[in-house]
């Protein structure tokens, strides 16, 4: 390999501003660092610390999972070997070598976004299954040994990653009590309860169950760790904060002057509050608007609110959304009744502000976070079968809107039985995994991939046209067919995946769209496999018709 070639593909196009990275050149500094006998064993190692830092930064940016999953190692294995000094630097430079075969293998697409991190503070190297889980939920962790934070170094630093982080884990191993997680708890107060958080914990007790939840800790985890809970959960958390958006708020209340007030204090929060006074137009604007919370008037003129809720229940896309009815009723039997029938929970009008804030937040999260659960795929995280269907039919409405082109992909893993029939269903997940893990991560934050079937996947590439999207999926598929799958018992295996391609304008609507994408997959099929197929001019030169 050509020692000056750079890795990073980056046109200037893309507008980024930092420095292509030269990764063998960076790897070469790091060892030679080591090797440097006559310094200080500390300052080659601080040295080093600074090094795998921006190292990692750079891998994040570029969206390098495996590479970040690495240098976090490395990294790790520096702040052990500054707290308790091992006889010679064997372990680092097994290290440095690992991250320097991964970026011998490193074939990139450029990306605009960097990954983000997932802060983990554990007294442990965290385990495989855990990594692994980060890396395919796109994550790049950044670990924190935990006795460093006892003894009481670099809070403010910590503080600040903790702040740049997406997701925050805790782990408590065997050997700690849950008096050492104390620190942590104070420390990240703030970050903890505002972020996604999680706790792993190798006991399980009401004791650290309460302290975990009194810390704000959004997930509590018991080892041995529940795979596809956590991946569930993980993927979540990025389907939750991919969405970013302010919550959603909708008041109906016949009186206009309650929608000026509350309006005024919703507002103020960075809360999307809408008002609505009359019922019919209360309907249409839940549709529309898919609040995550309705907070409702007992009695109006027009509609009683139970018999309003009952109407918006009747909705699929408000059968879960949370109600709160809100009045100044003091019979119970009527209280009682307005829960039973659909509203969630019963609030007095007389409500200080602030709690009414409060709660407001925190069951609008809560949806939020079931919805986002309910949407993921257990085994690779993805978005599942009918969250991927939805996003198509949004991304065709937002296409519409912009008049932009919008493709569809379809991608089906070949004669994926005999790899099931030949390795075992178990290796079978994994190849599921190594793709998901492969479009997670190569295609931009802003396109969507979902699991469409068992062996299959649907992508949608917004302001993408045809052609473009079979050239993105065409080194996609060159790249998946040439990297060996390991199984679990050791063995190697190679595997391709057939796709189909349709989009918008050509095609109009969900149903046709996902019908022309399935047409060409069934043509790349029976075309031999192995290949991207979509309507003919796409590719200039004679994809097959697909009839
Ligand atoms: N391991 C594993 N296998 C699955 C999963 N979902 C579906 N499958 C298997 O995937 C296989 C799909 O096989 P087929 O539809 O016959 O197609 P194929 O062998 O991939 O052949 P072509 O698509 O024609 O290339 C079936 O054996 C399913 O049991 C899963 O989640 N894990």
């Amino acid at each position: 390999m050509d020692n000056t070639h750079s890795f990073d593909h980056r046109t200037s196009s893309e507008g980024l501003d930092a420095q292509p990275v030269n990764w063998e050149l960076a790897v070469a500094s790091m060892e030679s660092v080591l090797s440097q006998s006559s310094a200080h064993r500390k300052t080659r190692l601080v040295d080093l610390l600074v090094q795998a830092e921006n190292m990692l930064m750079d891998a994040r940016r570029i969206r390098q999972p495996q590479l970040a999953n690495a240098l976090d190692r490395l990294l790790h294995a520096i702040q052990q070997e500054l707290i308790s000094p091992a006889e010679d630097f064997s372990r680092l430079i097994r290290l440095i070598r690992h991250i320097d075969r991964i970026i011998k293998n490193m074939l990139l697409i450029s990306h605009k976004d960097a990954l983000p991190v997932a802060l983990i503070i554990s007294a442990q190297e965290p385990s495989d299954v855990l990594r692994d889980a980060l890396s395919r939920a796109g994550f790049a962790p950044r670990t924190i040994n935990a006795q460093v934070l006892n003894q009481a170094l670099e809070h403010d630093k910590i503080k600040a990653l903790a702040d740049e982080a997406e997701l925050i884990m805790l782990l408590a191993q065997d050997d700690e009590s849950f008096a050492n997680l104390e620190l942590p708890f104070t420390l990240l107060e703030n970050e903890l309860r505002h972020k996604t958080s999680l706790l792993i914990s190798s006991k399980d007790s009401f004791q650290i169950r309460a302290a975990s939840a009194k810390a704000g800790v959004s997930h509590f985890l018991t080892e041995p760790l529940d795979v596809s809970r956590l991946n569930m959960l993980l993927q979540s958390s990025r389907i939750l904060d991919e969405e970013n958006k302010p919550l959603r708020v909708l008041m109906v209340d016949d009186m206009v002057t309650a929608g000026v007030y509350w309006g005024k204090h919703f507002q103020k929060q960075n809360i999307n509050f809408r008002f609505e006074s009359k019922p019919e137009q209360a309907y249409r604007s839940a549709v529309e608007m898919q609040p995550d919370i309705i907070l409702l008037d007992l009695y109006m003129p027009d509609i009683d609110g139970i018999d309003l809720a009952k109407i918006f229940r009747e909705h699929p896309r408000l059968l879960d959304v949370p109600i709160l009815f809100m009045s100044t009723e003091e019979n119970d039997r009527r209280r009682m009744n307005a829960k039973i029938q659909g509203g969630d929970d019963f609030l007095n009008k007389t409500i200080a502000i602030d709690d009414l804030l409060k709660m407001v937040r925190y069951r609008a999260l809560r949806y939020r976070q079931s919805m986002a659960e309910k949407r993921s795929d257990s085994l690779t995280g993805l978005l599942n079968h009918n969250a991927i269907k939805d996003l198509v039919e949004a991304e065709i409405d937002r296409a519409n809107r912009q008049n932009q082109p919008l493709s569809v992909v379809l991608i089906d893993i070949d004669h994926f039985k005999n790899v099931n029939d030949t390795f075992g269903h178990q290796a079978g997940d994994i190849v599921i995994r190594k793709l998901s893990n492969l479009l997670n991560t190569r295609l931009r934050r802003y396109d969507g991939v979902g699991r469409y079937g068992g062996e299959e996947f649907m992508i949608t590439l917004p302001n993408t046209d045809e052609q473009t999207a079979a050239h993105l999926i065409n080194r996609l598929r060159v790249q998946f067919g040439q990297s060996a799958i390991r199984t679990e018992n050791g063995s190697n295996m190679l595997c391709t995946f057939s796709a189909g391609i349709a989009s918008f304008p050509r095609f109009l609507d969900l149903t046709s769209l996902i019908e022309a994408a399935d047409q060409h997959l069934y043509v790349a099929k029976a075309n031999g496999r192995n290949r991207v197929v979509c309507s003919e001019e796409a590719l200039g030169a004679s994809p097959p018709k697909p009839d």
